[in-house]
């Protein structure tokens, strides 16, 4: 049996990396950019306002005061779109909130700042400053925010809505990023059934349960940006186990991995290891001194492809796919390790040490403003309600026995791409 950090490096090691394919924008969320992205043009593109206002010349102005109010006629009226007004010396032009600016215009005056003459159908016609502005007041300059050349994104960047924002805004309508992982789920277990579709509530007949592992998976997976293919029960044999990889490694696509729930442990029908001896794939790992989780395994099939057996006690999937899954998809998307956020932990917890021991938690802000997190009840690998309570993990070391209150401990959000480490 190995540790968790030997099997940690194994994954990092063996992951293979994605594929780069250019994604159309709107395709691009939750993947890595395969590449740098650079703004190809200055970003604002021209000077306009940010104010609705009346755009000047300070030469104009710069005497205003309210012994010496200064009064310019209004010559053009600018909305956002339009081109740019001539602005001559001695006028103001009425300009509104990213309306270009005309070229001579040094400042832009709210027009709340200043007092506003109508004609008979509303149209200013002239305006009173009883101030000077400050010189570039409420101008936004070209290329302020952007220049070109600006680096956008890095290579193995994980794009957010807010990077879309950004990518939009520069007119990048594709962008280079890896192809998203395919994963294939399988399930085992003589005892366990699909629920049935579009019922609105079934009940399982005697000695048997619903499979919750896949769709905890394929949603899990999906979350990690993932494609899911669905490969439905298999039968508790061998040669069905192995028949079914066979056929997903027939029909493999780019960045195919598979997971299977259950057989991995030491049962009379936990064939899982067998079956991919039998294919010739290369075990890396098959049981890691952790809990839950402990008879998890790790292969590479012949033609590259990543097996995961994860053990069928819901927990030990849950936290299979967290520790080991997702660290493996993490380095093929091309990111780094994850770090542990260090939180301080709400109430002492006993066990002993031995075992890496994976803690379903919950992170709270506290009475006092601090964050801490609590270790759920019901840590036994059967229990799926308290993972309606889990928004994450606390690691607790296998040389470290009780865990004390007040103490800072290692906690993995649930989300294994949370934005803290994007
Ligand atoms: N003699 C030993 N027995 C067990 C050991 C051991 O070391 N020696 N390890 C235990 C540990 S730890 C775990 S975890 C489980 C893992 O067992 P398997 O991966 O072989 O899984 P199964 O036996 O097939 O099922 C375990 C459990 O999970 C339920 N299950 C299975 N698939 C699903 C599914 N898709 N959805 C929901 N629940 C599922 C299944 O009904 C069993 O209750 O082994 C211990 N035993
Ligand atoms: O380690 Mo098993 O995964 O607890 O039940």
């Amino acid at each position: 049996m190995i540790s968790y950090a030997q099997a940690l490096a194994l994954l990092n090691t063996r992951a293979p990396r994605l594929q780069a394919e250019t994604a159309p924008l709107a395709e691009a969320l939750g993947r890595t950019a395969a590449g740098e992205i650079r703004a190809g043009f200055a970003v604002p593109s021209f000077d306009n306002s940010a104010m609705d206002g009346f755009a000047v010349r300070l030469a104009d102005c710069e005497h205003a005061s309210p012994q010496a109010p200064v009064v310019l006629p209004v010559t053009g009226v600018t909305a956002a779109g339009d081109h740019a007004s001539p602005l001559a010396a001695g006028q103001a032009v009425q300009i509104m909130t990213g309306a270009m600016l005309p070229a001579a215009a040094e400042a832009v005056c709210p027009i709340e700042d200043v007092a506003v003459t109508r004609d008979a159908d509303g149209a200013v016609t002239a305006i009173t400053l009883t101030s000077a502005p400050a010189p570039g007041a409420n101008i936004r300059g070209k290329g302020e925010d952007f220049r070109p050349e600006d680096v956008v994104t890095g290579e193995g960047t994980r794009l957010t809505s807010r990077h879309l924002m950004a990518l939009a805004a520069l007119g990048v309508g594709s962008v280079p990023v890896r192809q998203r992982p395919h994963v294939s789920i399988l399930a085992t277990g003589n005892e366990v059934r699909d629920v049935p579709a579009g019922q609105a509530s079934a009940t399982p007949g005697e000695a048997v349960i619903y499979n919750s592992n896949s769709p905890y998976l394929a949603a899990a997976l999906r979350e990690a940006g993932a494609r899911v293919e669905y490969s439905g029960i298999i039968p508790d044999t061998q040669a069905a186990f192995a028949a079914a990889l066979e056929g997903i490694i027939a029909q493999a696509r780019p960045g195919q991995i598979i997971l299977s729930t259950g057989a991995v442990s030491k049962g009379e029908f936990d064939f899982v290891p067998a079956a991919l001896a039998a294919l010739n794939a290369e075990i890396l790992f098959h049981r890691v001194a952790i809990r839950p989780g402990k008879p998890v395994l790790f292969a590479m099939l012949p033609n590259g492809i990543p097996f995961f057996g994860l053990p069928g006690n819901p927990a030990s999937a849950a936290a299979g796919f967290r520790f080991f899954v997702a660290p493996l998809l993490r380095a093929a998307w091309g990111l780094p390790p994850e770090p542990p956020l260090r939180v301080r932990l709400a109430e002492t917890y006993q066990a002993r040490p031995g075992l890496r021991i994976f803690l379903k938690a919950h992170l709270a802000i506290g009475a006092d403003g601090v964050a801490a997190a609590t270790i759920l009840a019901g840590q036994e690998s059967f229990r799926i309600q308290p993972m309606l309570h889990l928004n994450g993990w606390v690691v607790r070391p296998e040389t470290v026995g009780n865990l004390q209150a007040g103490e800072l401990v290692d906690f993995y959000p649930a989300d294994p791409f949370s934005p803290f480490f994007a």
